[in-house]
């Protein structure tokens, strides 16, 4: 089987993250699409909600999508989550593993631990964040000739919506109806998530 993991902190998980694992699955051959919410972000310090209810988030968006699953790979493991090492494991499980990120974190890859090794080893699947299409493809272009790097560009529209954001209106007491699965809109406040 092949699969695809889509690694993120999901903080919260949004509509753009749903719509990015069906174009993944609408355009490649990847059977599945995994959903891997990060325990320690590596780069990330500020105002994250729980793992457990980020994990938690993310299961209630998919669970009636068969094609999708959520795995608590990370936030069960101790210290830092670094891609390289979900991938790894999940590569000793499956046929092939893809590895999904949005175009701005093509331009951050390079800094992450054991980038090359990933880069090398893994095919990524890019969905565009930016307009310019162009930098995007000069940079898998690049990432092929020093890496010979399988990067797959999937056209997607560009959907301007960011955890950032829905964290922003939150805490501005505004509603933040259509830009997360309706059943994460009732979790967040259920639990008063994002207010502070
Ligand atoms: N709207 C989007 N379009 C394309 N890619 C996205 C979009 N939102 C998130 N991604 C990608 O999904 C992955 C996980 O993203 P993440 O959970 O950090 O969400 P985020 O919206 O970028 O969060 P934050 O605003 O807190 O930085 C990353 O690879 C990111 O580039
Ligand atoms: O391994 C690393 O060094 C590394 C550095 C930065 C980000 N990542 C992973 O990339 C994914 C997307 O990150 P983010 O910040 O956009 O949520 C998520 O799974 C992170 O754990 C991984």
């Amino acid at each position: 089987m092949k699969v695809a993991i889509f690694g993120g902190t999901f903080n919260p998980i949004h509509i753009g993250h749903l719509i990015m694992a069906q174009y993944v699955k609408n355009f490649t051959d990847v059977d599945r699409i995994i959903f891997v919410p990060n325990g320690t972000p590596p780069h990330k310090n500020s105002e994250i909600a729980l793992p457990q209810h980020r994990f938690e988030m993310v299961r209630l968006s998919i669970e009636d999508n068969p094609d999708f699953e959520v795995s608590d790979f990370e936030i069960k493991k101790e210290g830092p989550s670094f891609t390289i090492n979900t991938l790894e494991y999940f590569s000793i499980l499956y046929e092939k593993v893809y590895f999904i990120i949005g175009s701005d974190n093509l331009f951050e890859i390079k800094k992450w631990y054991k980038a090359e090794q990933i880069l090398k080893k893994f095919p990524i699947i890019v969905l565009p964040r930016e307009r310019e299409r162009d930098l995007i493809r000069k940079q898998i272009e690049k990432f092929f000739c020093i890496y010979n790097a399988e990067i797959i560009l999937i056209d997607m529209p560009i959907i301007d919506i960011s955890s950032t954001e829905i964290r922003r209106l939150i805490k501005e007491n505004r509603s933040i109806r259509y830009m997360v699965h309706p059943k994460v809109e009732e979790y967040i406040i259920r639990k008063g998530l994002y207010k502070e």
